[in-house]
């Protein structure tokens, strides 16, 4: 059964006061940030506190933890700490599949979820995504450009052939693909322009840093009424030639083939995970 993974939020897992009140935000996956958000001295208090907020109820929404790289001191702790309370373990900053393979000989049971952040990352994004472990990609848009020496810019242009190689090994593995974060959290104009983008590219949804952004990435990347109307037609409407010994339909003036179906009944199935998710 697909689930949505429209509004991905971040939550700083020293920050006790965000994760409870997360459990009533509308978010379809909160990860919880052990990494960059979490300053050195906090690592282990944030850990103990992680474990405590973990046996709280979330409901529905997906609960992943992002772990310290390995190659630091709490990378090997965080992993282990919660192989078996989070639904997966993403990992920050991989490379190459190997460094997906040094966690999972760790957590031998845990789902597995990559950031995909450095410029060796992008360029062996197919081989990470053919990982049997691997479930999601998620977008590091400011580690990347960072490494990149890129500028932002609200098309995005330095950081598109990136973007672009994650999405296409993503498909090709059957993978959940989320974007990267937008930081300027009260321009709510170009947050949405960047879920936009981010949709009309085959993103799943977007990580979010503040529960102000929850909405717009909620309603960009959920299919509309028309387009979930329209999906219906066209599954009717090729269904009616097919008993027709005809191979096409023609619904509003433009050709259903057989793909088009395909399409419409993903927007169903996503439309009907939507609905689910809302209880
Ligand atoms: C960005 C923030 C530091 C802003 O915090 P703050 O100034 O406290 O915000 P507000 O006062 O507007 O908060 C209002 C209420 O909302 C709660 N809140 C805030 N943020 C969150 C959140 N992320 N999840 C849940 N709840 C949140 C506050 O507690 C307030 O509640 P109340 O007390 O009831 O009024 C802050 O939003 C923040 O820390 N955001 C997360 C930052 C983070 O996790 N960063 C790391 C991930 S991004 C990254 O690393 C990307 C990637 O790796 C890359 O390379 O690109
Ligand atoms: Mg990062």
């Amino acid at each position: 059964m697909i689930r949505p993974y429209r509004s991905v939020l971040y939550i700083p897992a020293a920050n006790t006061r965000a994760m409870e009140k997360a459990r009533d935000l509308p978010a379809d996956a909160i990860i919880f940030d052990l990494e960059d958000a979490v300053a050195p001295s906090e690592k282990v208090p944030a850990r103990d506190l992680l474990t405590a907020a973990l046996l709280a109820d979330y409901g529905n929404r997906a609960r992943i933890v992002r772990m310290n790289g390995l190659d630091t001191e709490w990378g090997e702790g965080d992993a282990r700490a919660f192989a078996r309370s989070a639904d997966a373990v993403l990992i920050p900053k991989v490379s190459r599949a190997a460094d997906l393979d040094r966690v999972a000989d760790l957590v031998p049971d845990a789902p597995l979820w990559a950031m995909m952040e450095t410029a060796e990352g992008m360029l062996n994004a197919h081989e990470i995504a053919l990982h049997p472990r691997l479930q999601a990609m998620v977008m590091g848009t400011n580690d990347l450009a960072k490494e990149l020496g890129a500028r932002f810019r609200p098309d995005r242009l330095p950081l598109m052939a990136g973007l672009g190689m994650c999405v296409l090994a993503a498909k090709v593995h059957g993978l959940v693909i989320i974007d990267g974060v937008f930081n300027a959290f009260k321009d709510e104009d170009g947050l949405r322009a960047e879920c936009e983008q981010g949709r009309d590219m085959g993103f799943d949804g977007k990580t979010l840093i503040h529960p102000a952004q929850l909405a717009v990435a909620n309603a960009v990347f959920a299919p509309t009424e028309a387009e979930t109307e329209l999906a219906r037609r066209q599954i009717d409407a090729f269904a009616e030639a097919k008993a027709q010994g005809k191979g096409v339909a023609v619904v509003d003036g433009r050709i259903v083939e057989n793909l088009h179906v395909e399409t419409a009944r993903a927007t169903i199935a996503k439309a009907e995970a939507i609905a689910r998710m809302a209880g």
